[in-house]
């Protein structure tokens, strides 16, 4: 990387993709070497040193207390200059002045970034409330959760943050596409070069949002050629040789040894009751459910290594599913979020490829797995891949996972070294592709997670292409599966393409119904309260582990610092910060270091995170599918959990209808103010009972075409492209 551009990045400061840290002497050690600027503080500014220091600096995070006020901006800039050449720290200083915000001394001076100005100036003049529990001050509030106070105060010092070179934002994206030069993206930057690891960050490709990635509100979206456009590695992105930095970060390889493999939580005190669930299974000739382990008659390794991954019992997909699979049909299923789809799929297929003697053939430059595996967010293709890696452990049938924001040299060698089962993200998958580095011929199972999202307008083309790819066969020669916690019925549909006609169809409970085991709040507050009332929730929830979710990228960024800046260790996942910075963010999220993980939509589906005890809806999200993934992230496999949404009127009654639905129909306590409202907003369609079936729970070829929660499932969203989608 030449000085010019150091220069051009020192030059265009650019929101930062934050982050503040509160542990002293933690900086840049993460798994892959950080690479920032460790320029020793000369002077102390701040109280704890130059450690601290730094890593304000590299955030970006200029506070008034700390750094003082403008001068800390200005300083950043110096001293960022002086280390050019170094390590790449200086990237994040001067962010679009939020040292300047912060020289006003008051938390909220970044917020003014946001497209949320006013809500500050109501929250400063409110003050916190000292109030314990989670009632707000003028809010209404039906179905508060209890209080818990006394666990409140600070919690300072806890080596909050995910750590990452704050500054660098990848390209958008669940899935693919950082980086991706050539013409697509007007405004990329130049990458970061540093040391650690030989690892290079990447460049920041302004806010461009790639294919197949999310996009948020407000966002600085800057897309080549409209909002479906994209251009994959193979048409001349990273891998092409078209200009443009390269993705150079190598993931660090997931541990060996047996013990971390089969690493495992506990199933939680209601896993005995998925047994009262309601499972429906349509179309023919579905063969029975198994009730055990035993009788699906796996081989011997397999269910070795299903005991060491301690499943004692199977779960309803699991009974169902299971036994369709092995029977070669294909398959959509329907479970809630937490069940166990995942080992749904992968137990009978590596059962299948055990049989078929099935086994890695190495180091060939053209490897052509007999299962792929889709699924739409880096972070859920990797879970999926430990999963398939620690369920073939002991066989000779070899997972590899490929997905963007890593080097693709890197995901080329981990599959010419034999590749049985590709776990991968569309858009790697298909450069992997067009890389001929992957032959389709062999494919036996194509299994889309969350296959709702992979079919739906995000990523539904890139799907579309990829059954399509020279080789593929045809869906009479394979055996297609999907699976997901929701399915709207005008995606069932899509779906019948991908499916031989005589797929089946199982659900479990209601399609697009929530978990049971989680516990729904929903808070009426405005805009305006919404972070005063999340430090409240916050203390009085201390510990434990908490997913906060917001609506936008810049977003995420505010809300993490500002919960710094409140001494509340906290990390953040989205698509603006480098896939670095995402899996170490969820690593410290995962080990308990920081309790509180603020993420766009991007973490809202598939991630298996032990003890997360909360998930809080900030922002509602405008689908009630997405909502229904969210708050699935806690209260997984029997385990109970808590959801608190912050529900603003000004901007959420639309979901109000299908909100109802949804907490009735998981035996919550619905509002009488929510009840009110989606009384207000009633929309044809709606069936009015609460307690009702008003999910299209069935099989879409049964022709019982109700609605899907009231009319606003994700395809149906009143602004689906606001949310953070999927082009
Ligand atoms: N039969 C079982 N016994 C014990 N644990 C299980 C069993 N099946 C799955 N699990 C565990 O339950 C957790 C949730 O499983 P998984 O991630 O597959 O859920 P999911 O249904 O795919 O959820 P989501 O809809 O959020 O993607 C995982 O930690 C998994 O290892």
């Amino acid at each position: 990387m030449g000085d010019e551009d150091w220069e051009a990045e020192i030059i265009k400061p650019h929101v930062s993709s934050y982050v503040p840290v509160f542990e002293k002497d933690r900086y840049s050690s993460g798994a892959n070497g950080d690479t920032f600027n460790r320029t020793p503080s000369s002077s102390s500014e701040m109280d704890d040193g130059p450690s601290r220091r730094d890593h304000f600096m590299r955030s970006g995070f200029g506070s008034g207390r700390s750094l003082g006020n403008r001068d800390a901006g200005e300083s950043n800039k110096r001293e960022n200059t002086s280390t050019m050449g170094g390590f790449g720290g200086g990237k994040g200083f001067g962010n679009r002045g939020f040292s300047n915000k912060f020289e006003e001394g008051d938390s909220s001076g970044f917020w003014r970034e946001s497209n949320n100005d006013r809500e500050d100036n109501q929250t400063r003049s409110r003050g916190f409330s000292k109030r314990g529990g989670y009632q707000a001050g003028n809010d209404s509030e039906a179905s508060g959760p209890s209080r818990r106070g006394g666990r409140g105060s600070f919690r300072v010092g806890r080596g909050g943050f995910g750590l990452g070179s704050p500054n660098q934002g990848s390209e958008f994206d669940q899935d693919e596409v950082t980086q991706r030069p050539g013409g697509l993206f007007s405004s990329r930057r130049p990458a970061l070069t540093g040391t650690g690891n030989g690892d290079t960050s990447q460049g920041r490709s302004g806010s461009g949002s790639g294919r197949g990635g999310y996009k948020g509100l407000n966002e600085e979206v800057i897309t080549g050629s409209g909002k479906n456009s994209w251009k994959s590695e193979a048409e001349g992105g990273e891998s092409g040789d078209t200009q443009g930095p390269k993705v150079t970060y190598i993931p660090p390889p997931p541990p060996e040894d047996e013990d971390s493999i089969f690493a495992h939580y506990q199933t939680g005190i209601n896993f005995d009751k998925y047994d009262t669930i309601l499972v429906e299974v349509s179309g023919h000739d579905a063969p029975p459910a198994i009730l055990t382990f035993e009788e699906a008659n796996l081989c011997q390794t397999l269910n070795n290594n299903i005991a060491k991954a301690g499943y004692t019992k199977l779960t309803p997909v699991q009974k169902y599913s299971i036994p369709i699979i092995l029977a070669g049909r294909d398959l959509m299923a329907c479970a809630q979020t937490g069940s166990g789809k995942t080992a749904a799929f992968l137990l009978p297929i590596l059962a299948h490829m055990m049989r078929d003697g099935i086994t890695a053939s190495r180091f060939k430059e053209l490897q052509e797995p007999e299962c792929i595996i889709v699924a739409p967010t880096r972070e859920l293709i990797n879970q999926i891949y430990l999963e398939a890696r620690k369920f073939s452990f002991g066989t000779c049938v070899r997972a590899v996972v490929i997905y963007g924001g890593t080097q693709l040299g890197h995901s080329i060698r981990q599959i010419v070294q034999g590749c049985n089962v590709l776990c991968a993200t569309p858009g790697r998958l298909m450069d992997i592709i067009g890389k001929e580095k992957i032959g389709l011929k062999q494919i036996k199972y194509l299994v889309l997670d969350e296959a709702d999202r992979m079919l739906d307008m995000g990523f539904g083309p890139e799907m579309k292409k990829l059954i399509s790819c020279p080789g593929m066969p045809s869906k009479e020669q394979r055996q297609t599966l999907m699976f997901s916690a929701t399915f709207p019925e005008e995606i069932q549909r899509l779906a019948g393409e991908f499916l031989k006609t005589n797929y089946l169809f199982v659900a479990v409970g209601q399609v697009g119904g929530a978990c049971r085991d989680v516990q729904q709040s929903v808070l009426q507050v405005g805009q305006y309260s919404k972070r005063e009332k999340l430090v409240e929730i916050l203390r009085n929830i201390g510990e434990e582990r908490t997913m906060v979710f917001v609506e936008t990228k810049k977003k995420a960024d505010f809300i993490a610092t500002f919960l710094c800046q409140e001494k509340i260790s906290t990390t953040s996942i989205h698509g603006d910060r480098e896939q670095r910075e995402r899996e170490q963010a969820l690593g410290d999220f995962r080990c308990g270091k920081c309790p509180v993980l603020v993420a766009t939509s991007v973490a809202a589906r598939g991630l298996d995170i032990e003890n997360v005890q909360h998930v809080i809806n900030f922002d509602l999200p405008s689908t009630i599918d997405e909502y229904v993934h969210r708050i699935g992230r806690t209260g997984r496999c029997g385990n109970t959990g808590r959801a608190i949404s912050f529900f603003d009127p000004e901007s959420d009654n639309h979901l109000a209808q299908p909100l109802v639905k949804v907490l009735s129909d998981a035996q919550q306590d619905v509002p009488a103010w929510l009840e009110e409202i989606a009384f207000s907003t009633y929309v044809p369609g709606f069936t009015g009972s609460t307690r009702g079936n008003v999910f299209a729970s069935v099989d879409t070829r049964k022709g019982k075409s109700t609605l899907n929660t009231a009319g606003f499932s994700s395809s149906q969203a009143p602004n689906p492209v606001d949310d953070e989608s999927w082009d």
